[in-house]
């Protein structure tokens, strides 16, 4: 199937519901441009608030899909939101090395560099204690958020775009 198709087919998996008023109240939040941490209990609405701000942001930059990433720290995550792995976004392979060296990685591919450089809106799907357990154990580390952080700020952005805050 071509890649544009395939690509349509798993947006178009991101069944909706009808939000509730704190689901409405965070997913107005967060397309107003806020930065946001979403927590909660087990069974409180996340995912269903998450397809909801994905599916909206999507036909917001319906003519820019470059412009957000949906992003997971594992694959079988990354599959639930139609995403990608933070790791595969990045284009920093296993996130090894400085950060500058990681900066050469992504300029030395372009595809990498367009996804850094079209950037608005990055989303991170992660169950809060897989997250916690992750940085303990070293996949997804403090420090590579870091660099991620630095990433964000290092790449040129010729178009006046604003620099992505992670
Ligand atoms: N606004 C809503 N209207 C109707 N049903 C809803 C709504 N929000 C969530 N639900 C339902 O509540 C259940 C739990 O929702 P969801 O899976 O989004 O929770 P969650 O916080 O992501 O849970 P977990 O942390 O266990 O993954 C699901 O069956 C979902 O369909």
């Amino acid at each position: 199937m071509d890649m544009c198709l395939a690509e349509a087919a798993r947006r178009e998996e991101l069944e909706v519901r009808t939000l509730n008023a704190e689901q409405t109240r965070i997913r107005d939040e967060v397309l107003s441009g806020k930065n946001t941490f979403i927590t909660g209990a087990a069974g409180t609405g996340k995912t269903v608030l998450l397809r909801s701000i994905i599916k909206a942001l999507y036909e917001r930059y319906a003519d820019e899909p470059e412009t957000v990433a949906v992003t997971a720290s594992t694959g079988v995550a990354a599959v639930n939101i139609a995403g990608i792995t933070l790791h595969a976004f990045a284009g920093v392979g296993l996130g090894h090395g400085s950060a500058s060296r990681l900066a050469e990685m992504i300029e030395g591919n372009p595809r990498a560099r367009d996804r850094w450089l079209f950037l608005q809106v990055l989303i991170i799907d992660e169950k809060f204690y897989k997250l916690v357990d992750d940085i303990r154990n070293g996949r997804l580390s403090e420090e590579l958020l870091a660099k991620l952080d630095a990433l964000s700020r290092t790449v040129i952005y010729p178009d006046g775009r604003r620099p992505t805050e992670l």
